[in-house]
């Protein structure tokens, strides 16, 4: 068996963290007697440096032709301070991205690690058990909407098939099926129209899945719930922009945004993009304090989903799990330890 693993390190502490995970995935890759080739590619604003375009031509051909893309983060404030003057947005670059891919699908699992209550803030009976999966939507809604620009006015419009949500939430029932078989959907259906056809389509899909419970929350309720009772939730599905909320919420309620990792898919047997939550983090870029668990979690997320390669992946989580488990912390866990101290642990304990 072998995977060729396409790198987009990209802008700030981007780099850092897939360095980390590239270093962890060869090993675990080594040790489960999987070959690993890796490339890696111009992403975001480094790419925007080089060529003029967050997503050139090559990296989309890498990215398309792979079996999995590892991607650290992109964006800063020197190519906002440049798209101010008409000058493109590393962020575009993710859109399309995972628009070119398919990925219509984006997993991001927030668990409490052994021993890690004293990160959370919220006590530690409210914290206990907290294990949810957020499915996002990630190719439609209000991020790929037609937009129109101004200073004196402006607008994002928030459009949805009934297909697209259709797939993201079919992905969700099985994703609950293999887990606490609980399924909660998030929209706002009090006020819009996209989130009226989100909860008809969950309602008509329910019936499929008669070993799933369901339930619906409105979206304020939901920022809410997850600050108060997060361990009552087991599979979340929600639209683009509130499962990008909402999956940052809950990383800091289980300890730190830098722990929080994420599988994006599409269609099966196509290559799948793995990434930490987090974005560029320009406030910390360059200071080795970055905590690359994110991602080193994002590489066990590529073997389980990408590599078929179970065992290897919870050998990873295995390890991030031992690393926190000596108290080892970087900045954001409250701690001093730096992205190599974390990941130098994670490498002994695989
Ligand atoms: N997937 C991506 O590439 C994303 C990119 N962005 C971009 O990143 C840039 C910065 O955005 P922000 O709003 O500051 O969000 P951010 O997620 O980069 O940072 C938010 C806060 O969390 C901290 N943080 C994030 N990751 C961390 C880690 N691994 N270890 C320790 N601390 C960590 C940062 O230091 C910062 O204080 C922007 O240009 C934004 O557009 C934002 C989110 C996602
Ligand atoms: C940078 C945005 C395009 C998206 C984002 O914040 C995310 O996917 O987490
Ligand atoms: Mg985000």
């Amino acid at each position: 068996m072998s995977l060729h693993v396409t790198i987009l390190p990209g802008d700030g502490i981007g780099p850092e963290v897939t360095e980390a995970a590239e270093r962890v995935l060869a090993v675990a890759c080594e040790a489960a007697g999987i070959g690993l080739r890796t490339d890696h590619e111009l992403f975001g604003g480094a790419a925007i440096d080089a060529t003029g375009d967050p997503f050139p031509e090559k990296t989309r051909h890498a990215c398309l032709t792979c079996d999995a893309v590892l991607l650290g983060a992109v964006g800063g404030p020197r190519w906002d301070e440049a798209a101010k003057t008409g000058g493109p947005r590393p962020e575009k670059g993710l859109l399309a991205l995972r628009s070119a891919m398919g990925l219509f699908a984006n997993l991001r699992p927030s668990r409490l690690f052994p021993g890690m209550e004293d990160a959370s803030p919220l006590r530690p009976e409210r914290v206990e058990g907290t294990d949810v999966l957020i499915v996002r939507e990630l190719t439609g809604g209000v991020y790929f909407g037609e937009k129109t620009e101004g200073t004196e006015a402006a607008s994002d419009l928030m459009p949805y098939s009934r297909a697209e949500v259709e797939r993201v939430v079919r992905v969700a029932f099985e994703a609950a099926r293999g887990r606490k078989k609980h399924l909660t959907s998030v929209d706002k259906a009090n006020v819009l129209a996209t989130s009226r056809l989100w909860r008809h389509a969950v309602e008509a899909l329910a019936p499929d899945y008669p070993d799933v419970t369901v339930d619906h929350v409105l979206v304020d309720a939901m920022a809410m719930h997850l600050t108060t009772r997060p361990a009552r939730f087991d599979v979340v599905v929600t639209e683009n922009l509130f499962g990008d909320v909402l999956s940052d919420e809950l990383s800091a309620v289980v300890g730190s945004i830098g722990l929080a990792a994420s599988a994006s898919l599409g269609e099966p047997g196509k290559p799948g993009v793995y990434e930490p939550i987090h974005g560029s983090a320009p406030d910390i870029a360059g200071q080795s304090a970055a905590n690359p668990a994110g991602a080193i979690l994002s590489a066990a997320m590529l073997l389980r989903h990408s590599g078929d390669a179970p065992e290897a992946a919870a050998r990873i989580e295995a390890a991030v799990e031992a690393a926190l488990g000596q108290g080892l912390r970087t900045r954001d866990l409250g701690g001093s330890a730096s992205t190599e101290d974390f990941t130098k642990a994670v490498l002994a304990a695989l």
